[in-house]
């Protein structure tokens, strides 16, 4: 060696994976929704999803015809895979080696497998990042619960891991950024209606009132879900308007009701929203699916498909909006709140930026989003 430099082994420049630890995390798992693969995992993953939760046997075969006629294959987990790509890929850019794992709720690979390869492999402590936005029970604290049943299931086995995960990123900037510029080039590109014959769409997945009514921290109002979209949907509205220098009107609606006939829950539904614009006259619609994080089979059926139908039925043109996917800029601001949590999990300092509305802390209040059915225990929370 006639090098001085690696003669001294302090010297040594260190391998990338001790350099570039995102501490004190060793690996990072997008956690999702799941969905079947092939028509024998459809009735499987459904009977998964509701289980318990007395959705109608009718419901459940309609919702298994939206999967057949897609070849028993839902989009999500392909989408699921290539945001995990990408999270890993901004990671890689920062420095860090840190490993990005997938798991799902209700389809392969299941959480606490994936936890238990990953804590094989010397894993101690895993930052989660769910592929839902907003508060509520259904996109939150089911998420923890889900955490929190793999952590019990693995205590059994005697392995001990701590898992965080990420704050709620509905009032992120970044993800409301990227839908504004998503939304202004889906209007620039619709063809220049008047702005008295145009509406925007906003839309999100329904839920029961009495869920929205719970969701955020038990000392707030409530509603908080519905209040999330509600101030993007306005943000969106106001600065698309600004950019393309127009009068933009729009509102907030919902798709993909599940649940008893009997039991209210968010309207109005998509469609029958569309019919009413067209009864008022408008003629072209931009629909935004703001509640979503992909083009999973919501977005697929609901909107592409049964919406798109309506619209076709009554005389609106339609645009759809892509949802926010794997865009660059949301990434960017995915990896700045795992970031974010790595310095809170350090004991430093951070301001976490929120626009529009207050940031959700990144450990959830006692009672948040609460389930009101059953009282299960749920991880990355003060309960
Ligand atoms: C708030 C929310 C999100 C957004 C947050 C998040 O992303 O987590 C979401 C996402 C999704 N929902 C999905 C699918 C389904 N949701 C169902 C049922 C339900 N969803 C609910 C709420 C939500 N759901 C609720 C209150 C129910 C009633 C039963 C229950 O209380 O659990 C059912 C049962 C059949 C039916 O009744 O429709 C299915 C099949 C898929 C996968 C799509 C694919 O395969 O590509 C995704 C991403
Ligand atoms: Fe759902």
């Amino acid at each position: 060696m006639s090098s001085p430099i690696a003669e001294s082994p302090d010297a040594q420049p260190k391998p990338l994976q001790e350099q570039l630890l995102l501490e004190p995390y060793d690996a990072v798992v997008v956690l999702s929704f799941g969905g079947p693969e092939g028509p024998e995992e459809v009735m499987p993953f459904l009977r998964r999803v509701t289980g318990g939760r007395g959705i109608p046997d009718s419901r459940l075969e309609e919702v298994a015809e939206h999967y057949y006629a897609r070849g028993g294959r839902s989009p999500i987990n392909g989408q699921t895979r290539a945001l995990q790509e990408a999270v890993r890929g901004e990671l890689r850019r920062r420095g860090y080696s840190t490993p990005v794992l997938v798991a799902n709720r209700n389809s392969e690979p299941f959480l606490a497998d994936v936890l238990r390869g990953t804590h094989d492999a010397g894993a101690e402590r895993v930052l989660v990042v769910t592929t839902s936005a907003y508060a509520s029970y259904s996109s939150c604290r089911q998420y923890r619960e889900d955490i929190a049943g793999a952590l019990a299931e693995l205590a059994d086995e005697g392995r001990t891991l701590v898992v965080d995960k990420i704050r709620q990123y509905a009032t992120h900037p970044s993800f409301a950024r990227v839908n504004i510029r998503l939304v202004t080039e889906a209007v620039r590109a619709c063809g220049q209606p008047e702005d008295d014959k145009l509406r925007l769409v906003f839309v999100t997945h329904s839920i029961p009132n009495a869920m929205d009514d719970t969701s955020g921290p038990g000392d707030g109002e409530g509603n908080l879900y519905d209040h999330q979209h509600d101030e993007i949907a306005h943000v969106i509205l106001d600065e698309a308007g600004i950019t393309l220098d127009r009068n933009l009107s729009g509102a907030l609606v919902y798709c993909s009701r599940s649940g008893r006939p009997e039991q209210p829950w968010l309207e109005p539904d998509v469609n029958d929203h569309l019919r009413r614009l067209a009864e008022d006259g408008i003629t072209d619609v931009v629909v935004a699916p703001i509640g979503f994080v992909s083009d999973h089979m919501e977005v697929v059926h609901d909107l592409d498909t049964e919406a798109a139908e309506t619209a076709a039925e009554v005389g609106l043109r339609m645009t759809r909006v892509p949802t926010v996917g794997t865009d660059a800029e949301f990434v960017m601001g995915l990896v700045d709140l795992v970031e974010e949590r790595a310095a809170q999990a350090r004991g430093e300092r951070v301001d976490p930026i929120a626009w529009p509305g207050a940031a959700m802390p990144p450990v959830c209040a006692a009672g948040c989003c609460p389930n009101l059915r059953t009282a299960k225990p749920a991880a990355c929370g003060k309960d």
